[in-house]
């Protein structure tokens, strides 16, 4: 099928000038989410925006119930006492807490909850008894509270984090938690691919793991503006939270042994990598799977064939719902076709059908992509299957560009010196790095740039060479 207009996106020149302005303004524009309520961190999930994250939510709880997770539903409330209790745990999350200053029993202290680790582990005390209760994996997707001393930002950075998807789970051994946190990289994969979202996946440095974990991987997507944002990680935790609360499991040879465990979150960030990544001045491109209207269909009205247009729209809209696409006719008269196209364009709606009196005559539509803008025109009787196929291109089309983006973002440097030109350049620098703390500092005081940690899909060149002009102290494995 020959396009009868040649790709030309919009172009993506104040989204690039001003990232942040430019995604307050869609959000607003697209009546997404409002950033105007009166509490910091805090923001109002719109009609339109709660579509597309009821459409999210499905894909994670479809992932998570299809490979043994149950989902549950704990307190928001912690007792202080629980959530002391492992000490890199509290380092790392005391300075972020909500506390409740009234309403706790006489004397007991409670706080919102930052993450559940610290509410679940003495649930998970009393619910496992034998090795035949594990593995255990539950699920929850809730508020969590983080008074994030760092500038919020809609959606991004939060405080009440509402989209908050927390997976934690019990194991008789470290190698199958490993075998979990394997899977939990899986699940992110699939998510972050029918979202099209690129990732880089690294281990974490020791110094930038998660607090109360023994290592922490993590999904990090580029923005347009060259910044990295983490959208999901995954923790191996050992038995550092089952050792201070005793969760143990009776073996089978009568023994008895601390659970080996694992948690890993994703939140309503990867909505917003998803709605910039794909975004351009016009506004976004929603990839169908998660687009709450999948097919826009625009009558063209002019004069007396109302009647006429609107009915085959409506024809149209029947035969597309039957094939289970979510379509939506915009039939307002006080509306003209162009303010209608660049309204749905905004939404991000990935198709748009136009009807016409023309259309009528030759028994065909005027098809449009939101991401290349390409026109098609369909017969009426090839319609559905040329909307399947066209929606199957937009979102490979989605993928395919977002990863060229990122791996154009990223290249590898030898030295100090060319890390330093390319990190100017707005890029992801890759340096060779022996896995020793003190020098992974060093490297990154000395770029003035944050370390994302080691690559997954590479083998960490553990002992390995430093970059070149780097004078280190000795070198130790630290892994
Ligand atoms: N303030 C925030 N606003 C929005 N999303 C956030 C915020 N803080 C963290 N997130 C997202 O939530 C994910 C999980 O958070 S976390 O702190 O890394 N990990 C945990 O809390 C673990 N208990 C796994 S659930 C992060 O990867 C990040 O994408």
């Amino acid at each position: 099928m020959r396009p009868i207009r040649e790709p030309r996106p919009h172009p993506r020149e104040k989204l690039k000038a001003n990232l942040m302005e430019w995604f307050h303004w869609l959000l607003r524009e697209a009546e997404i989410y409002d950033i105007r309520y009166p509490v910091k961190g805090a923001f109002v999930w719109m009609p339109y925006g709660m579509k597309i994250r009821r459409n999210v939510e499905a894909l994670i709880r479809q992932l998570h119930d299809s490979t043994g997770h149950q989902e549950v539903l704990f307190p928001v409330f912690i007792p202080y006492e629980f959530f002391s209790k492992e000490s890199q745990h509290i380092r790392g999350f005391e300075s972020e807490v909500f506390w409740v200053s009234k309403g706790g029993e006489a004397g007991e202290r409670l706080i919102l909850r930052p993450t559940s680790e610290t509410a679940i582990m003495p649930m998970f005390k009393l619910w496992i008894k034998d090795h035949t209760d594990l593995p255990l994996a539950v699920y929850q997707i809730v508020s969590v509270f983080r008074a994030e001393t760092k500038m919020t930002n809609p959606m991004i950075r939060v405080r009440e984090i509402s989209m908050f998807k927390e997976a934690h789970t019990a194991h008789a051994d470290r190698e199958d938690a490993e075998r979990q946190v394997r899977m939990a990289v899986e699940i992110y994969k699939k998510i972050f691919d029918e979202m099209c979202i690129p990732y880089l996946i690294s281990r974490r440095t020791e110094w930038d793991k998660f607090a109360g974990a023994v290592y922490t991987i993590a999904f990090d997507t580029i923005l347009p503006d060259g910044r990295t944002l983490q959208i999901g990680t995954v923790h191996y935790l050992g038995t550092n939270f089952s050792k201070v609360f005793e969760v143990t499991y009776l073996k089978p040879d009568g023994a008895h042994e601390l659970v080996h465990t694992t948690s890993y979150g994703i939140s309503e960030r990867s909505i917003a990598a998803m709605l910039i990544i794909h975004g351009d001045d016009a506004g976004t491109t929603i990839p169908p799977k998660l687009a709450p209207i999948q097919v826009v269909i625009v009558p063209i009205v002019y004069g007396d064939e109302r009647k006429a247009v609107m009915d085959t729209a409506q024809s149209v809209a029947d035969k597309l719902s039957a094939i289970g696409l979510r379509v939506h006719i915009d039939a307002r008269e006080d509306k003209t076709p162009g303010w209608k196209f660049y309204y749905w364009e905004l939404k991000g709606v990935p198709l748009r059908i136009e009807i016409g009196k023309r259309d009528l005559e030759q028994r065909s539509v005027v098809v449009t992509r939101r991401d290349t803008l390409e026109k098609y025109s369909v017969g009426l009787d090839e319609l559905e299957e040329a909307v399947k196929r066209i929606m199957e291109q937009i979102t490979e089309n989605l993928r395919k560009t977002a990863w060229e983006r990122l791996r154009s973002s990223v290249v590898a440097a030898g030295s100090i010196e060319e890390a330093r030109r390319a990190l100017g350049e707005g890029k992801v620098v890759e340096v060779p790095w022996s896995g020793d703390n003190d020098c992974g500092l060093k490297i990154s005081e000395m770029l003035r740039a944050d370390a994302l940690g080691t690559p997954m899909d590479k083998e960490p060149d553990i002992g390995g060479s430093d970059m070149r002009d780097l004078a280190c102290p000795e070198k130790r494995a630290n892994y």
